[in-house]
């Protein structure tokens, strides 16, 4: 009787006291998950802690990927979908949806030349959030994320459910690399470099902020010219080094697992998780824009201010501004052309 009471009084507790209630494990969906940054992608959170389903789908065949990583030794499950009809079952009740579904770029393209292939998947799996997951988190790496994420988002509003702290475009591979590059240009460990890098995923877009290099970058205005643009065409590089097998994928998948972790830990209500992405934003004239983000149990918690930069940078600013902005309006023509074409999405509710 005595030990009766004593459990009621501490399931009590936790009723009263929500703070105990705090999710610490969660939903993560893969789409892409069979492609080559899925695969790794979905080993590294397998890897790591605080998802209890990790639901991998992809258009081909997931249950051989899906049993293998179910082996490994770490709590949680694995689940696998494959087919286009499997989305929504992929996605329901997911806490974050992240994409990398998508064909990757061959050597001579620009990754906006994506969009004609890459746009359905977003507007694909915008909708299926819609209907399966809507308060989900959703991520995407695929490309090219200056137009995809608006595309997405345009989807969203359109059913009805767009949060616009809830949309992130994977920026993060851009910081992994300028961590790394610095690193190595210091001598220092990437671990100890941390830099901001705003604007976009393409080309000049991709702004590393030398300005707000901690620690404090040691190189004239030459080495940061040179340095900014192996940045902005590191993409290329690899691109160009795969000679015609894709483009970065392992490094992708670090960065996204990156990305992802920080996502899981700002769910759990931890603070002070901060990490760039290309989001909605009003930092700018630019409707969508990547900058530093502090991430939260809702998404994005707060926008950090931009930094004082330096004229360079500012300069630099001015120029990618106009080609984001026009990226966003490709992207969102995009998802209403399709909207308009298809007759199974809200069709009413267009304006
Ligand atoms: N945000 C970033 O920093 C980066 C983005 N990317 C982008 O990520 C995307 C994926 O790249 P990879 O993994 O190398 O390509 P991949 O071709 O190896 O894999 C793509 C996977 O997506 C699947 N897929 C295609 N359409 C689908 C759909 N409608 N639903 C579900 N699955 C679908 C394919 O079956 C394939 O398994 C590309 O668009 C690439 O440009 C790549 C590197 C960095
Ligand atoms: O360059 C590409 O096509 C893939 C990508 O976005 C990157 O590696 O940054």
């Amino acid at each position: 009787m005595l030990l009766l009471d004593g459990l009621k009084l501490l399931s009590n507790i936790a009723l009263a006291a929500p703070w105990r209630l705090s999710r610490r494990t969660f939903k993560v969906a893969i789409v892409g998950a069979g492609g080559g940054i899925g695969q790794p992608l979905s080993l590294l959170l397998r890897s790591g802690p605080g998802i209890k389903e990790l639901a991998l789908h992809d258009l081909v065949e997931m249950k051989g990927i899906a049993t293998d990583l179910s082996h490994v030794s770490k709590s949680g499950m694995v689940t696998s979908f494959s087919g286009e009809n499997m989305l929504e079952p992929a996605v329901s009740c997911a806490d974050l949806v992240v994409v990398a579904a998508g064909m990757p770029r061959l050597p001579g393209m620009q990754r906006d030349q994506l969009m004609a292939a890459n746009g359905q998947v977003a507007v694909k799996v915008a909708t299926a959030v819609s209907v399966a997951c809507p308060e989900a988190l959703l991520a995407f790496i695929t490309n090219p994320v200056n137009m995809i994420v608006p595309a997405a988002a345009e989807v969203l509003k359109v059913n009805g459910i767009y949060d616009p702290c809830r949309l992130f475009g994977i920026t993060t591979l851009d910081v992994v690399r300028s961590e790394k590059f610095i690193g190595d240009f210091m001598k220092i460990s990437p671990d100890n470099v941390k830099i901001p890098v705003i604007g976009g995923h393409a080309g000049i877009t991709i702004l590393p902020l030398f300005s707000q290099c901690q620690p404090e970058f040691h190189g004239d205005k030459a080495v940061i010219k040179e340095m900014t643009h192996r940045i902005q065409e590191a993409g290329t590089e690899v691109v160009k080094a795969k000679a015609g097998k894709g483009s970065a994928t392992l490094s992708m998948a670090f960065a996204g697992a990156r990305f992802v972790d920080s996502l899981l830990r700002g769910l759990k209500g931890e603070k002070g998780i901060v990490e760039c992405a290309y989001v909605a934003s009003e930092l700018t004239d630019a409707p969508f824009f990547a900058s530093p983000l502090e991430l939260g149990k809702d998404g994005i918690e707060r926008f950090l201010p931009l930094p004082t930069m330096s004229s360079t940078e500012e300069e630099a600013v001015a120029k990618l501004i106009p080609v984001v902005q026009e990226n966003a309006k490709e992207g969102i023509d995009f998802a209403r052309k399709c909207l308009e074409e298809s007759m199974e999405v809200f069709p009413s509710s267009l304006p």
